[in-house]
């Protein structure tokens, strides 16, 4: 399906500023997305139910949101959703999507093939929620690129997927911001860099949760032109609008309220006005119809939502001979039956491989990291201003026995430092991503195994470089053994700090921000105590169980048992001192019930609970992205 540009503009552009806009554009005439199928979306008795538990009636409360709404939005045409605030819009739209699943219940079709859970349907579609987050530390031709890698993979050239961006930028009035970090868009370019990042694999259907909020007049009207277009393409136009103005309500083809979870009114746009009058509702001259129409759903003129409903249901009930007609002359099924000339160019592009899609989200990753240097910078200068205040408060502990008690507290502040700020560096990372993680996962940009890989693997060399950063300060200021003792409590102290990151990640992707940050310091002084000054058989019968999972004992005896074990000869005691209780270590270690470690297991255990905590970290993700 598609159009002159004269029609385009005719059809677009409601005032002269968005004619000029349109016919300005005319790269959007210029640009062809490869056919796609078109799909209507047909949805019958769609309820929505969510429950809370009651702290006051000690019981299961359920709350019906939507009552049973059904309706068709067509390919080709522009459809809004609207409804005052709580009517169910969005959940109306999430539930379209396939966005939210739990407590709906209903059939959504797909050119009448009913929608399950299979991945074949989420190609079909593109989800742009309404404060859509978009990766502010990269240019919009960066984000656009990276999009376009993931999304197309590498089954299309690199020349098809440079000009894909560009001329999707060029459409999307974009074309003079390449350079310019998403982070200075105004509100209306990001909203079109988001519909432009998702059009990149050409989806045909687009749901767009308010796509107009936060946007002036202008960009408003430029949005709804862009969405139209889109629309003429053939595609399935879907989102939900607060309140439009008059102007922006004439350029919707179709309109679907909603008042208190019921359908009101489904049909044109220009057939509101006449419907409202035949029920006694009389909109006033000059009045805009859909401020009209949203003050009768309110409730304004005293009207029965009963009667709205019914005779919604109504109107319905007299399209559906319409659509039956329709359907029996409408192209195809779904999968089955696409005529061979639409299959010819449906030559989707496949995503990219998972390799090369940790690949990318790698480079994605560095270049965020590297745009925020700052950060690491700030990190990095911590360790190094921590590394000289304790090498000089425990200034040539490492080598006296009269100064063992000191040294053993530089070793457990050390290992307290780098496990705090493992955990506390990542802590906060996935409740900051989790949005955007939804999103681009949701529209299926990348799988989670390679998404969390690049997270995991980017953090790890930052702390390792601020662990060793510190050892090299603090470890030659206070006098440690410079021999192989060096290299076993280099490998405690990383291992251990990557063992705390990876409880950060968990703690972030399980509890949400308030919590998490102060979850993190809790969880990591816990385990800090067992291991420290406290022996196992002095700790009461039911902590001991705390002892076995703490990677922190592990790490932390490792490290005690690496410089003072292993045959160390016997310590130097000065002069001045009249005896030296601890000048053979193994007496300080016998009373710190820091005897007979083996080192391996120390290190197994490290590994394994690293291990477990990112398993659990993806098991967490996986059911927040999938369990919706
Ligand atoms: N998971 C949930 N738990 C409890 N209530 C919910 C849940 N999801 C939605 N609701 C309730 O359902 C109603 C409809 O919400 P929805 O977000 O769909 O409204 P809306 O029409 O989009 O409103 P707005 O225009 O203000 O965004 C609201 O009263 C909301 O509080």
């Amino acid at each position: 399906m598609s159009c002159t540009k004269e029609e385009i503009v005719k059809c677009c552009a409601s005032d002269a500023r968005d004619a000029k806009y349109a016919l300005n554009n005319n790269d959007f005439a210029k640009h062809r997305f490869p056919k796609k199928q078109a799909v209507d979306v047909r949805f019958e008795n769609i309820t929505y139910t969510t429950w809370s538990w009651s702290m006051t009636r000690f019981q299961k409360e359920t709350k019906r949101i939507l009552h049973g709404v059904s309706g068709l939005f067509k390919a080709g045409e522009i459809s809004v959703i609207m409804g005052p605030s709580g009517a169910g819009k969005t959940t109306l739209l999430n539930i379209l999507a396939g966005f939210t699943t739990r407590g709906s219940a209903g059939v959504v079709k797909l050119n009448d093939t009913i929608r399950d859970k299979s991945p074949r349907f989420r190609k079909l579609s593109a989800y742009i929620p309404q404060d859509e987050e978009l990766r502010m530390a990269l240019t919009v031709k960066e984000a656009m690129t990276f999009a376009a890698n993931l999304k197309l993979g590498y089954s299309v050239s690199n020349d098809y997927k440079k000009q894909q961006v560009l001329e999707l930028l060029e459409m999307l009035g974009l074309e003079n911001s390449h350079h310019t970090l998403t982070s200075r868009l105004s509100g209306g370019q990001r909203k079109r860099l988001a519909v432009a990042l998702e059009l990149l694999s050409n989806p045909p259907i687009l749901y767009l949760d308010e796509p107009t909020t936060g946007l002036d007049s202008s960009s408003c009207t430029q949005c709804v032109s862009l969405l139209k277009r889109l629309a003429q393409e053939g595609r399935t136009i879907i989102c939900t609008i607060h309140q439009p103005s008059a102007l922006l309500f004439e350029m919707f083809d179709k309109l679907y309220a909603l008042s208190a979870g019921r359908c009101i009114y489904d049909g044109n746009t220009k057939d509101l006005v006449p419907h409202l009058s035949s029920l006694g509702l009389q909109c006033p001259p000059y009045h805009n119809p859909a401020d009209f129409m949203m003050e009768v759903a309110i409730g304004e003129y005293g009207t029965d939502m009963n009667v709205l409903a019914e005779a919604a249901k109504v109107k319905q009930f007299d399209k559906i001979g319409e659509s039956t007609k329709e359907k029996e002359s409408m192209s195809c099924s779904l999968f089955d039956e696409i005529k061979p000339e639409e299959k010819a160019h449906d030559k989707s592009p496949l995503p990219a491989a998972v390799v090369m899609q940790f690949l990318l989200l790698y480079k994605r990753n560095l270049l965020t990291t590297k745009r925020g240097y700052i950060y690491f910078i700030n990190r990095l200068l911590a360790h190094v201003a921590i590394g000289l205040i304790f090498g000089y408060l425990y200034k040539d502990v490492g080598f006296g026995a009269n100064t063992i008690l000191a040294n053993y507290v530089y070793l457990y502040g050390s290992l307290l430092l780098i496990v705090y700020t493992g955990k506390m560096s990542v802590t906060i990372s996935f409740p900051l991503e989790m949005k955007i993680l939804t999103r681009e996962h949701f529209n299926r940009w990348y799988k989670l195994t390679p998404y969390l890989l690049s997270v995991i693997l980017i953090e790890i060399p930052f702390q390792v470089i601020c662990t060793w950063t510190y050892i090299a300060i603090s470890y030659w200021l206070t006098a440690q053994p410079v021999d192989f003792r060096l290299y076993l409590f280099i490998l405690f102290c990383t291992l251990s700090t990557l063992c705390a990151q990876s409880w950060g990640y968990f703690i972030g992707a399980t509890t949400p921000i308030k919590v998490a940050v102060f979850l993190g310091p809790v969880i990591a002084c816990l385990f800090s105590v067992f291991g420290f000054c406290i022996r196992f058989f002095d700790t009461p019968y039911f902590f001991r169980w705390l002892f076995h999972v703490s990677y922190y004992r592990a790490g932390f005896q490792g490290i005690v048992y690496s410089i003072y074990g292993l045959n160390r000869p016997e310590l130097y005691c000065p002069e001045e001192a009249i005896y030296c209780h601890y000048s053979d270590p193994t007496n300080f270690l016998k009373e710190m019930d820091i005897v007979d470690v083996d080192l391996v297991s120390n290190i197994s255990v490290i590994v394994v609970i690293w291990c477990l905590m990112n398993a659990a970290t993806y098991l967490t993700l996986w059911i927040k992205l999938n369990k919706r």
